[in-house]
């Protein structure tokens, strides 16, 4: 079966068009990235029909949803797929039960793949069922608009900045839901979001947007890591890094997190050994030298070799991209450093790795 997503459309608005040609994963998440403006809810309106662009071309895991050429258009009631809001707009009137079964009743029982029950259990959502969305807060409010984007049984899920009308903490509530989804369901899910810690935590594959184009279309970690995209993450720069639970220093309650470059310690969140686990190690966190430094209180020293060397956001600094084992690093030195150390492609050096973050 054909495991991928194609999207090419074109579009012009006065100041702005749109003009991509995308191959996606057929499953997992994908981050649609970029700055306010840069064409992210406009490329998901397409993607659900709510755009009608002349010449347009949509494929979802080999169902073919638009392909102009061909006059094949399915309008959007007829494209099975959940749509999530920046805010849920549920009927005030119904209870939050009701607001599901609205959804789920266009969805003809034989092709129902998500049950009510799955979607209630998944959002955590089962003690909230008998009230009206008048009493809910905006993050219960929030997951009960995914679940019930959910319960349609959509070939895709496209979630436009479910968070951003959120403060912190209901986000923090939220984000161990959208991964349980990621975990859970073959479901592919396209994710608009401008913010960096949330594409860390939840995306496979990142798409990075700008002025209606396509920078970048690639798997997250080695996409965060080029150096020649405008990205202009500041300094949100930086990489994720899939690695999997290898130790546990009870004593010190550290977790070593141990990826194809090695192991780097972790705050123990209660992961378990063997257990998979993500990190992210920030550009500023990340410094060099050319002898293992001794005497330190960074715990996290790694063994690898300068790739390349880019300009940064401040012309005293440079962003540099580092190879440990097979796994991409981005580091940021002063320029004067870079200089003083004879930093080239090549070199071997020794990578020190201030702060790890635990994503999941
Ligand atoms: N119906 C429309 N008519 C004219 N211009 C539009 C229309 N819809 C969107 N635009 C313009 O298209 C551009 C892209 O908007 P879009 O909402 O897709 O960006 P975005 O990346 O999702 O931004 P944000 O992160 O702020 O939501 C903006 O300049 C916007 O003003």
């Amino acid at each position: 079966m054909n495991t991928t997503i194609g999207a090419r459309f074109k579009l012009d608005y006065s100041g702005f068009s749109l003009d991509v040609d995308l191959d996606l994963p057929g499953r997992g998440v994908t981050a649609l990235f970029g700055h306010s403006g840069s064409g992210k809810t406009t490329l998901l309106r397409c993607i659900a029909g709510l755009e009608r662009v002349a010449d347009g071309f949509l494929q979802v895991n080999g169902a073919v949803w638009q392909d102009d050429a061909k006059r094949i258009y399915l309008p959007t009631h007829q494209r099975p797929l959940g749509y999530v809001f920046q805010e849920a707009s549920l009927f005030p009137h119904l209870n939050v039960r009701r607001n599901l079964e609205y959804g789920m009743k266009r969805v003809p029982a034989s092709e129902r793949r998500v049950s009510l029950d799955q979607a209630i259990e998944l959002l955590g959502i089962g003690a909230l069922l008998a009230q009206k969305p008048g009493t809910l807060s905006g993050g219960e409010r929030q997951r009960v608009g995914i679940a019930r984007a959910l319960a349609v049984s959509p070939k895709i899920l496209l979630m436009d900045e479910p968070l951003v009308a959120l403060d912190l903490a209901r986000k923090q509530e939220i984000l161990p839901y959208l991964e349980h989804l990621h975990d859970e369901l073959e479901i592919p899910i396209l994710y608009v979001s401008h913010a960096p810690d949330e594409v860390a935590r939840l995306a496979d594959h990142i798409v990075v947007m700008d002025g209606g184009r396509v920078l970048a279309n690639g798997p997250l970690s080695e996409t965060l890591a080029r150096l020649d995209l405008p990205i202009r993450l500041g300094e949100d720069a930086g990489v994720v890094v899939d690695a999997i639970v290898g130790m546990r220093d009870k004593k010190w309650h550290l977790l070593r997190a141990d990826f194809a470059g090695g192991g780097l310690w972790v705050r123990d969140m209660g992961a378990a050994m063997g257990e998979p686990v993500r990190i992210r190690i920030l550009a500023r966190d990340v410094s060099l030298a050319l002898a293992r430094p001794d005497n330190t209180s960074i715990l996290n020293q790694l063994h690898g070799k300068v790739v390349a060397l880019a300009d940064d956001t401040h012309p005293s600094l440079a962003l540099i991209r580092l190879q440990v084992g097979d796994v991409p690093l981005l580091g940021r030195v002063t320029k004067l450093s870079a200089d003083t150390l004879g930093l080239a492609p090549g070199k071997s050096v020794w990578v020190q790795v201030k702060s790890v973050a635990l994503m999941r």
